[in-house]
């Protein structure tokens, strides 16, 4: 987000000079929030923006409490500390953002003036690990990909069906049962296990995510339990251990768990039993404490009839299912996506990218086989080739929009009728019965029985 000074008509070198502290507050690693002494906001830079999660939205002139509202980040503690005119620090929380430390301070000569500082707790988290030459735990490269997170608080409650899964899955940890996520690739699997990691560890418990897919067969052994000095040739000579052991403690999410080798099958099996690794070449089982959570986009009961899975395996890991529809049958979800990978793009732009009300239409008509990950992928093509026809992906060149119900005429009462007659029949389709779409919309299920009869 762009930040603006309101100020007098300013002569050519003050203007110049304005210009440059208003880009350096904007290239500045923390979040700056200033608010003047009637509480209105006289700057808020890029970075206050981006954690805060404001996305494009314009704040400058604005009453602090507008912010607030329209922040990712819950500002209460804050408000009450502006209204009582002292200065402090307080760690804010979001499901998509983490935690950020914000700090209140009065500005000197400037009575009532205020300036909040906003910085990203996993920035000092990574920044002391690599002071300590420790590595950040596995899934967390960088504050950026923090930062993209998914804001599944938000997309819960569009989603009645989602908040539905996920509040399973999350029950079934708290109980310590374990859960297998299904679905199509790009359908969130590892973002949703990263969310059940969190939902039940403590900040600093490792989540190690693994591809069995992408780990060669012959590696497999000795990448999962390790492996001890001068167990084959090419082994480090103090030994290695393997990622079962690296997530002592925390989560160890098994990705594709169906492309496992069915040799290894036996030892992942005899691990689940008993909970001992016994790392490759060593006789001395070692015990690991950690939590398991599997995916997969295969059948794997299909899988256990040809005898390429165990099923006594399948039965140790699922013992809750946890169903991810495709994108494509979620379409509650799109507008927020869109606007969400949208404000992620943003921040590396230096003119923000507006979608033109036809390519929003053909994004929303889609039906995105690669699912998130396609459609995260076609906006950031967007962003790079422009959004004029010719270089629109292929794939939404051929794509029809759905017509706008606002184009097609009639009074005004029988289009808002049309509307609501399309929003029913989505919901119904969505939900699977008008009682279940009733209670998304937050109508009872008379009235989506008299709207959706049909006039003789
Ligand atoms: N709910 C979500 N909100 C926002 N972004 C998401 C969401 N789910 C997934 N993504 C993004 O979409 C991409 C694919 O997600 P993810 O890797 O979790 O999918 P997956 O189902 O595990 O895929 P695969 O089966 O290929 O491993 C990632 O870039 C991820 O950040």
């Amino acid at each position: 987000m762009k930040m603006t000074l309101p100020q007098d008509p300013p002569t050519k070198p003050a203007a110049e000079r304005a210009r440059l502290l208003l880009a350096a507050f904007d290239a500045a690693p923390d979040g700056l929030i200033v608010l003047n002494p009637e509480g209105l906001v006289v700057l808020c830079n890029r970075e206050a923006a981006t954690l805060a999660g404001l996305g494009n939205a314009r704040v400058s002139g604005q009453p602090f409490a507008e912010l607030a509202r329209l922040s990712a980040l819950n500002w209460a503690p804050i408000e009450e500390l502006v209204a009582s005119g002292r200065s402090g620090d307080m760690i804010l929380r979001s499901d998509g953002m983490g935690a950020i430390f914000v700090t209140l301070r009065r500005i000197a000569d400037q009575p009532g003036a205020l300036a909040l500082t906003l910085r990203d707790l996993a920035v000092f988290d990574h920044a002391r690990r690599r002071a300590t030459g420790e590595r950040d735990p596995a899934g967390f490269s960088s504050t950026v990909e923090r930062r993209l997170r998914p804001d599944f608080a938000r997309q819960r409650q569009l989603s009645p069906y989602l908040d539905r899964i996920i509040a399973r899955g999350e029950r079934a940890l708290l109980q310590g049962a374990r859960v297998i996520i299904t679905g199509e690739s790009g359908v969130g699997k590892t973002e949703i296990a990263r969310h059940l990691h969190s939902f039940v560890a403590n900040g600093a418990d490792p989540f190690v995510a693994v591809n069995c897919a992408a780990i060669p067969e012959t590696l497999f052994e000795s990448e999962l339990f390790g492996y001890e000095r001068g167990a084959f040739t090419g082994a480090l000579t103090e030994g290695k251990k393997g990622l079962i052991e690296a997530a002592e403690g925390g989560t160890l999410f098994l990705d594709e768990i169906g492309e496992i080798p069915l040799t290894l099958q036996a030892k992942l099996l005899s691990f689940l039993e008993d909970g001992l690794v016994l790392r490759v070449g060593s006789t001395r089982p070692r015990r690991v404490n950690l939590r398991i959570i599997t995916a997969t986009n295969r059948d794997l009961l299909e899988m256990a009839e040809d005898r390429r899975f165990r099923l006594d395996l399948y039965y140790r890991l699922a013992v809750v299912n946890m169903p991810i529809k495709p994108l494509r049958d979620m379409p509650e979800l799109l507008d927020h996506l869109i606007e969400r990978f949208l404000t992620a793009i943003n921040q590396r732009r230096a003119q923000p990218l507006v979608l033109s009300a036809d390519l929003r239409a053909r994004l929303l008509a889609y039906h995105y086989p690669g699912n998130i990950r396609e459609l995260a992928n076609l906006l950031q093509q967007i962003s790079v080739l422009g959004d004029g026809e010719d270089e629109l992906p292929r794939r939404l060149q051929s794509v029809q929009p759905a017509p706008d119900p606002g184009a097609e005429g009639g009074s005004l009462r029988a289009q808002v009728a049309g509307f609501e007659t399309r929003v029913i029949e989505e919901a119904i389709r969505i939900h699977g019965s008008k009682r279940k779409a009733a209670a998304a919309l937050g109508v009872d299920i008379g009235t989506i029985v008299r709207k959706t009869r049909k006039e003789p």
